[in-house]
């Protein structure tokens, strides 16, 4: 129960009790037992119930006829007779018009006590006219009932209780509110409670529960708002705790069940077999899960294919990729109209060579091999005569040089070039006299059908073991010993020898 209905209850039950002794001795004038012994009931039930500061008979015209406690009869008495006569009070008035019993609003006494009160007055009838009242006075200040009930079971929060025009009829004891003093808390929000009333009584606030009891008076309990807002914070803090365990644990039952069902799924792609039979067993030999797994290793079989053709057709692509580099590289060194090797791929090799010459100590001759009058060839027959006559001395060369160690190459124009390595340098000169005479011989068809011959001139260097130069003062000596032949008349062969001899042929 709440503690507004507990409270409504205590006051509803506070005022039915006292409306019950008020009406009992009414009830006792109207059957018409003798007033004195009504009287004696009155003082008894008087000094019963202290909350009560008089029980007190009225004529029909309001005039006092006896005050219980007994003892203050006679000061009644000598009381002027307007503070002796309730008639203009709203109580007497309405319970004489009803004919029913009526509690008054809280109103100050008048008389020879002067204090908070609320009356309850009951009519009486005699012969059925209104013969007067039986009426008690509940001191305001002397209620306790509320209370021992309030400190028990609301023992950090405070109670107002008023009557139906907001005078109050009881606060608790830290509450600073005068009996009588208006209480018509206006609710204000605050921004945390925001939808819950807050009252201010005395420079503080307070959320404030209400309710009224079946007779009209107000019930507020209140809560002082620091503590109830403390109290809402507290419980954020608990709630957002809670929260965030409920989610831990949602998240945790989660992932095991994500886990659950996921780790036998992974487990079938694993290469490794049949790791998976127990995990499957887990979830059952579902029609649905045996269809999964089974997409799943067609899906597994057809990626492997696919990787698997991919790499085969990469390796193949590696080794076609590979070998046109070499086609490229070998491209790179040939010249293209004779099939020797150019500049660059004879100087590539022939620096080896040298190389390899001088560490085996073994000799080795460079020739350089120029067509004679090759300009006037071009122009007399034509440039592709002239094309036709350095492709047909290549192949002279080429003819006669058969030794692996042989590294013919086209040197530029109508110059040809021969590195001769191993054996002895008077077979690499015989040699070159060979290719010379063969050229003399050389009968090549014009377009015309003119048989055409052309000489050539050739400057030869040999070098007997390490003379320490390399493959560019080799051609420039070589080089020299073909000018001299050009000089001198050409068709020609002059050769100079480094480390052993020179000599001119
Ligand atoms: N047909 C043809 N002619 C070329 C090629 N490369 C260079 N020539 C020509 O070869 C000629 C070389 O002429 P020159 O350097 O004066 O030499 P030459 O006429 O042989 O005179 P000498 O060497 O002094 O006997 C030039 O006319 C070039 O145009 C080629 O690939 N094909």
């Amino acid at each position: 129960m709440s503690n507004t209905k507990l409270l409504t209850a205590a006051t509803e039950s506070f005022i039915r009790e006292h409306i019950q002794v008020i009406e009992q001795h009414a009830n006792l004038i109207n059957i018409g037992v003798p007033i004195p012994a009504v009287h004696t009931s009155m003082a008894i039930a008087q000094a019963k119930m202290p909350t009560f500061f008089n029980i007190t008979t009225a004529d029909r015209d309001g005039t006092l006829l006896f005050f219980a406690p007994t003892h203050l009869n006679e000061s009644v008495n000598r009381l002027p007779i307007e503070l002796r006569n309730v008639s203009e009070r709203d109580y007497f008035i309405e319970a004489m018009v009803t004919r029913k019993t009526v509690i008054s609003d809280a109103i100050m006494s008048k008389g020879v006590v002067v204090e908070p009160m609320i009356s309850i007055a009951t009519p009486t009838v005699q012969n059925e006219q209104f013969s007067g009242i039986v009426f008690g006075a509940i001191h305001l200040g002397a209620i306790n009932e509320f209370k021992n009930t309030v400190e028990q079971l609301l023992p950090n929060k405070h109670v107002v209780i008023t009557d139906n025009l907001g005078r109050t009829v009881f606060t608790d004891d830290k509450i600073a509110l005068a009996p009588l003093a208006q209480f018509t808390p206006f609710p204000v929000y605050h921004y945390i409670t925001e939808l819950l009333p807050v009252a201010r009584v005395g420079g503080n606030s307070f959320i404030y529960e209400h309710r009224m009891n079946e007779y009209g008076w107000h019930i507020y309990v209140l809560h002082d708002t620091k503590n109830a807002v403390n109290d809402i914070e507290n419980n954020f803090i608990v709630v957002g705790i809670g929260i965030i365990f409920v989610i831990c644990l949602f998240l945790f039952f989660a992932h095991k069940l994500s886990t659950k069902i996921t780790a036998p799924l992974v487990d079938l792609l694993n290469p490794e077999g049949q790791r998976h039979t127990k995990k499957l067993s887990m979830l059952g030999n579902s029609k649905e899960f045996s269809d999964v797994a089974n997409k799943l290793k067609r899906t597994q079989f057809l990626m492997q294919s696919f990787e698997d053709r991919l790499k085969q057709q990469v390796t193949e692509k590696t080794v076609q990729l590979e070998q046109l580099n070499l086609q490229l590289a070998a491209q790179a060194r040939e010249d293209g109209m004779t099939q020797l090797l150019n500049r660059s791929g004879f100087d590539e090799l022939a620096i080896n060579a040298i190389k390899t010459s001088y560490r085996l100590n073994q000799p080795f001759s460079l020739a350089l091999l120029d067509i004679d009058h090759f300009k006037t060839l071009n122009d007399s027959y034509g440039h592709p005569f002239g094309d036709k006559c350095l492709q047909a001395f290549a192949a002279l060369m080429q003819r006669n040089c058969k030794r692996e160690t042989d590294i013919i190459g086209r040197y530029g124009g109508e110059e040809f070039i021969i590195l001769m390595s191993g054996k002895d340098v008077q077979s690499h000169h015989k040699m070159m006299q060979k290719i010379h005479q063969q050229t003399m011989a050389l009968s090549l068809t014009t377009q015309d059908g003119e048989h055409v011959s052309f000489t050539v001139s050739v400057g030869i260097c040999s070098i007997l073991g390490n003379v320490n130069l390399n493959l560019h003062d080799i051609v420039e000596l070589a080089d020299e010993e073909l000018y001299k032949c050009k000089r001198t008349g050409r068709n020609k062969i002059s050769s100079v020898t480094y480390g052993y001899t020179n000599e001119e042929e």
